[in-house]
């Protein structure tokens, strides 16, 4: 009793007392006991989480990152039971072996729409593979060049209003070619004109559809960082705002869901023609599982909804850098448009995709933009399985988190000389040997089982829109965009510092 009340009556102290014990037997642990500390790091870093926290608050993880390689080398303890390396041999025995699963970062990130995954959240690859398989096919180079005509019809809508425009005010590059995305993938995936570029030529500033995209980093940040009870409760603030910051997730759920009930309506009626090319929605209704159940809806649903979080922001992020250093290094604009005029005789025919393909300072143009402003530049943490693995000299240990980032790949010094430096002529003088290095270290889409499945979609309609515009426009840099308004921050995708690419594109002359 007497022990009792001297405890409640000093309970400030004992908490605290308690809790000192607990962070410093934790922290003596994670430095001196833990099977990971012989990897080298910081110490602070190694007994919390609360360093690299703060770094992806301040959208700044791939540089942290990236200075620990500097500093430590290949390999190094970001977190206390996080692991990261840089080194390329390395990627196919993490990315290539469908033993070590996605972390659960994917969760909390990548949003869940009725509590359904979708690829891109799926952690097991035993429940990633049928979904896989579903959607695969529509993204195969020769499947997505059936969809030229809609990537054309979209591409050359963007000039007309580009057009009006004159080069007469700066345009946030960043919003034109979102719009101009969700125009596509609403089309390629439902035969739908989403009227994005309708409404940009009609003066709108903000579609509802390309809004809850724009919103998507920053509300995925948040949602990774703030816990599920308290994030319910920011929910309840009245403010207009942040309330469609946060329903952003629901407001594309809604509009995905009418468009999967339009395509089964549809199908059901007998209105579908036998056709070649074939929508993704139509696709995925369609197909059967290995138990040869159809998907559920709310699984389509959430698919269609991770397409469209992946392919919009990624593509015109990477569209706007590559403008950008186009507007800044007239040398580099010049030869890519000499190459173009040479395959492109009138400014509105757009040549076939295999014309595209083979014009080779275009697809270095690309490359070193993928390179320099990877869309996704960050960290794809993976699990280390039961068997734990030895990588670089380290052993690692079960259910620890090992991962690269690309921001680091694509910088490494020995491939790539002078590493920030954007040079597209690096992929078109290097030697054979050289190339086979610099492609091993390049990974913007991922690697692996998981590689983005959007890789030869985003390819195609990069090669469209920049040959489109070197064609017919000049690009200039306001004095509002600069290094530093262009900076890379991240947030699981890249975007400038700024939030804006303003360029002044004026309609050519000669
Ligand atoms: C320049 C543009 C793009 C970049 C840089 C990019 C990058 C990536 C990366 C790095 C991943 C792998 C993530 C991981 O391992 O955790 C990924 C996955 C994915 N991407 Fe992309 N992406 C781009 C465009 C697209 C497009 C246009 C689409 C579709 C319309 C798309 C759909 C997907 C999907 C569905 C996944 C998940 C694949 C799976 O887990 O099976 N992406 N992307």
């Amino acid at each position: 009793m007497v022990i009792l009340s001297f405890v409640f009556s000093n309970l400030w102290v004992f908490s605290g007392t308690a809790l000192a014990l607990y962070f410093g037997a934790s922290a003596y642990y994670q430095l001196f006991l833990s099977p990971l500390r012989h990897i080298p790091g910081p110490w602070y870093a190694a007994v919390s989480e609360l360093w690299i926290i703060t770094h992806v608050l301040r959208f700044r993880q791939c540089r942290a990152v990236q200075e620990l390689f500097e500093k430590y080398g290949p390999i190094v303890r970001y977190a206390p039971n996080k692991v990261a390396y840089c080194d390329a041999v390395s990627n196919g025995r993490i990315y290539m072996n469908t033993r070590f699963e996605k972390s659960q970062f994917y969760k909390s990130l990548l949003w869940r729409v009725n509590e359904s995954d979708h690829a891109m959240t799926s952690l097991p690859h035993a429940e990633h593979a049928p979904r896989r398989r579903a959607f695969a096919p529509h993204y195969t180079p020769s499947n997505i060049a059936l969809f030229q005509p809609d990537i054309h019809k979209s591409v050359l809508e963007l000039v007309e209003i580009l057009e009006v425009v004159n080069g007469e005010k700066p345009i946030n590059c960043l919003h034109y070619f979102r719009e101009m995305l969700v125009d596509i993938i609403c089309s390629t995936s439902f035969s739908y004109n989403s009227g994005a570029l309708q409404a940009r030529a009609a003066g709108v500033e903000y579609h509802p559809l390309v809004h809850a995209i724009d919103d998507f980093p920053i509300r995925g940040i948040l949602r990774a960082v703030v816990p599920k009870s308290m994030w319910e409760l920011l929910g309840e603030i009245p403010h207009q705002r942040w309330k469609l910051l946060y329903d952003s997730d629901a407001i594309l759920a809604k509009f995905v869901g009418a468009r999967v009930k339009h395509m089964r309506a549809q199908m059901q009626d007998g209105k579908l023609q036998e056709v070649e090319k074939v929508p993704l929605v139509q696709r995925l209704l369609e197909y059967r599982l290995p138990s040869g159940e159809p998907m559920e809806e709310k699984n389509i649903i959430a698919e269609h909804l991770g397409h469209f979080i992946a392919g919009v922001d990624t593509t015109a992020t990477t569209i706007s850098y590559a403008l950008w250093e186009l507007s800044r290094r007239p040398d580099i604009a010049r030869r890519l448009r000499a190459e173009v005029d040479s395959a492109m005789h009138d400014p509105k025919t757009i040549p076939d995709i295999s014309v595209l393909n083979s014009l080779s300072f275009l697809t270095a143009v690309i490359k070193e933009t993928l390179r320099v402003y990877g869309a996704v530049p960050s960290l794809l943490e993976r699990v280390v399985p039961s068997e734990g693995i030895d990588l670089l000299g380290c052993n690692i240990p079960s259910g620890t988190v090992i991962t690269t980032q690309s921001w680091s790949l694509h910088r490494k010094v020995d491939v790539f000389p002078s590493p920030n430096t954007y040079l597209p002529d690096r992929w078109v003088d290097a030697d054979p040997d050289n190339l086979r290095e610099m492609e091993a270290h390049m990974m913007p889409f991922g690697i692996g089982q998981r590689v983005c499945v959007g890789q030869h979609f985003a390819y195609q309609s990069l090669r469209i829109v920049l040959a489109v515009i070197a064609r017919n426009f000049d690009i200039y840099v306001p004095p509002e965009t600069s290094d530093r308004s262009m900076e890379v921050r991240d947030a699981f995708v890249a975007f400038p510092a700024s939030g804006c690419c303003c360029l002044v594109l004026t309609p050519r002359k000669s």
